[in-house]
């Protein structure tokens, strides 16, 4: 069988901290953070405008964005998600969370970037 998995990328202002870290990161602070939605399947569009894709990249977009605007994007994150300790697991799961409620099709991974040399993948099993 074939299988496409496709990614949007997002990227965000964000303040957080971490109430419980024994270093640096329990101070506020704020990363330029980046994110992917990666979305999967089996068969592509076959006709159309959209002919030859999964979904097109911009429907991913129009998911993504406003999460965006009314969580993530200079916001403080330990307000705004509700996350007593926002770090990149809890963010890339909250953010899969709320794009699963929303019904993305083929939802299957978000992964968040919170530094240029740190990240995490949240993916379900199933
Ligand atoms: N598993 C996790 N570890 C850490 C998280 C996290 O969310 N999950 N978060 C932090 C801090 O919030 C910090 O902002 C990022 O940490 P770190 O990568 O250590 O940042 P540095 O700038 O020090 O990275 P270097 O490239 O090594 O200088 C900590 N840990
Ligand atoms: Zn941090």
């Amino acid at each position: 069988m074939d299988e496409w998995i496709i990614y949007k990328e997002f990227r965000f202002e964000a303040a957080h901290h971490l109430p419980h870290h024994d270093g640096k990161c329990r101070r506020l602070h704020g990363h330029s953070w980046v994110g992917r939605v990666y979305v999967r399947g089996n068969t592509l569009v076959k006709s159309g405008p959209k002919q030859g894709m999964l979904i097109d990249y911009g429907e991913i977009k129009q998911y993504i964005q406003p999460l965006l605007e009314d969580y993530l994007d200079h916001h403080y994150l330990n307000e705004t998600t509700g996350l007593e300790n926002p770090t990149s697991e809890a963010i890339a799961q909250w953010i899969y969370n709320r794009l699963e409620a929303a019904k993305l099709p083929g939802l299957y991974a978000v992964e968040i970037q919170e530094t240029c040399t740190s990240g995490c993948r949240y993916q379900k099993l199933t």
